[in-house]
Parts: C-alpha cells; structure tokens; sequence
C-alpha cells in the first residue's frame, strides 16, 4: 500500500534518511520507534510529501507520488503539533475541511462526540489548551474515512479519558483492516495498538518485522524489554541473533 523505495534526505550536512526502504500493508499496524532525531517525523512527512526526498521516490496505493497531490485524500494524518488559523472556531475548521473534500457526504464524527468537542463548536482554536488542539487533529484524521492513518505521538498531550477514547477508535478502524502507521515514546500504547515494529536509528532502519518476530529475535518476552535490548544493540552496533532482521 505504502512503499519507500531507496529514500534518501539530508537537512544541510545531516543526512536524516540514509538510503530508505520499507513496506506498508493494508491491514497492519505499525509502530514506528527511535531515539529523538532518528528520523521518524521527516519518514512521515516525506510520504506526505510535505518533505521532498533528494533521491529516491514512494508509492502510495501502488503509484508514485511525485508530483502528486490526490493521494493524500486517503491518508488521515495527525501531526505532532497541530497548526491552525489562530481565530477560526472548531465549527469553522471541521467545516472549511469538509468543503475541501466535496465527494465526501457522510463524515466520521465519532471522536468529536467522544472528545464532547461538539460542544465547543463555537470556540477560536487560539482559546484551545494543547490538548484540545490535539483532539481537533485527531477528528480530522479520522473525519473522512480514509484507508491509511499516520499518526505521530497521537496521544501526547491527552488526558487518560481522550486517550482511552483515541485508543478505542484506533482499535476500530485497525479491526477493519485500515492500514495504521504510528509513532510514539509510549512503549505499552504501541505494543497496545499495533502489531509490527520499524526501529531507526541515524536515519537507518535498524529492525522492521512483526512484534513476535521482535521478542523471538531479542530473546524477551515483554515488549519494553525487547525495545531495550534493540537500543542497546543500536547503540553498540552488535549484530543480532539473526541477521536479516531488517
Ligand atoms: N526542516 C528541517 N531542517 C533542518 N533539520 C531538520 C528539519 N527537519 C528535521 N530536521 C532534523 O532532522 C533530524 C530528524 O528529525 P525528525 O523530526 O525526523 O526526528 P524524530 O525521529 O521524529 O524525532 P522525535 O522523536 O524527537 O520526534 C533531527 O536532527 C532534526 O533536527
């Protein structure tokens, strides 16, 4: 569904995606992981194409997308930090999103009524706390149905109840068999929510396989200490058990 074929990006002399290969599959959830820095929001942005690859190139739903912007309608995107117009109301914004998709009749509202933001229509997103602006991202990831999310850290900054109500709605559209891609610091959330691990490290992929794979490969059982045992073998450049774990 996604596939990342040979990328290669670099911010001035840091290289930041080293030579890039992976695959997405509709129907599975990855958790994307790595030390700060490693290269996960600019993987995210440059199959959004909102970061352009200096070589390389990506194909969504089996074509390129270069040059190309459509493709985006199928992806729900929840950046870090959301952006918006400082005094346009919640309303406004849900609005002003759906006249952008005008093949789109019948929204997926379920987390406004969940998030209980459909009582707080009327509010300027520059009155928002952080962590209302990061339900108002949430709800339009999700508002029109599409067939791949990309979440980064979806539930930084949430309160335990939103994050339950997240959670919850993720395990949902997951069980239909959309296609989930999500990063996160939160270990026992991902281990939670998804099913198979990427871990980079210095603009590399370090590990890419199932979680299963994952705790056979380190020898662990629980998940943290499987991710542990990746970093400390990342940090120390120490082959694994088996060497085709990538
Ligand atoms: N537009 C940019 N210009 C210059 N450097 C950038 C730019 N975007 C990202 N970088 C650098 O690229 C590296 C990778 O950043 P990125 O945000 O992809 O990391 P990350 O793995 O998502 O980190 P975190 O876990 O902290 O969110 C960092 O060193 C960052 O400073």
């Amino acid at each position: 569904m996604i596939s990342v074929n040979n990328i290669y990006k670099k911010f001035g002399s840091l290289e930041v995606l080293q030579d890039f290969n992976l695959n997405f599959e509709a129907g599975i959830s990855y958790a994307m992981m790595g030390p700060n820095g490693s290269g996960k929001t600019t993987l995210i942005k440059t199959i959004l194409g909102m970061v352009i690859p200096d070589s390389g190139d990506i194909e969504v739903q089996g074509k390129s997308i270069k040059g190309e912007f459509a493709y985006r309608a199928n992806i729900g995107y929840m950046p870090q930090i959301g952006r918006y117009p400082g005094n346009i109301k919640i309303g406004q914004l849900f609005r002003m999103m759906q006249d952008m998709r005008p093949g789109i009749e019948n929204y997926d509202m379920e987390l406004v009524r969940n998030f209980g933001l459909d009582e707080m229509m009327d509010k300027p997103m520059h009155t928002l706390s952080g962590g209302t602006r990061q339900k108002v991202s949430a709800c339009l990831a999700f508002m029109f149905h599409p067939v791949i999310y990309i979440l980064d850290e979806p539930t930084a900054g949430l309160d335990p109840m939103a994050v339950e109500v997240l959670k919850n709605k993720i395990k949902k559209e997951r069980d239909q068999g959309k296609l989930f891609l999500i990063t996160s610091h939160i270990l026992s959330e991902l281990e939670e929510l998804t099913t198979h691990a990427i871990y980079l490290y210095e603009g590399k992929v370090f590990f890419n396989n199932s979680i299963e794979e994952l705790k056979e490969t380190t020898g662990e059982t629980k998940f943290s200490t499987a991710i542990a045992r990746l970093m400390e073998w990342s940090l120390k450049k120490q082959p694994q058990k088996k060497p085709n774990h990538v």
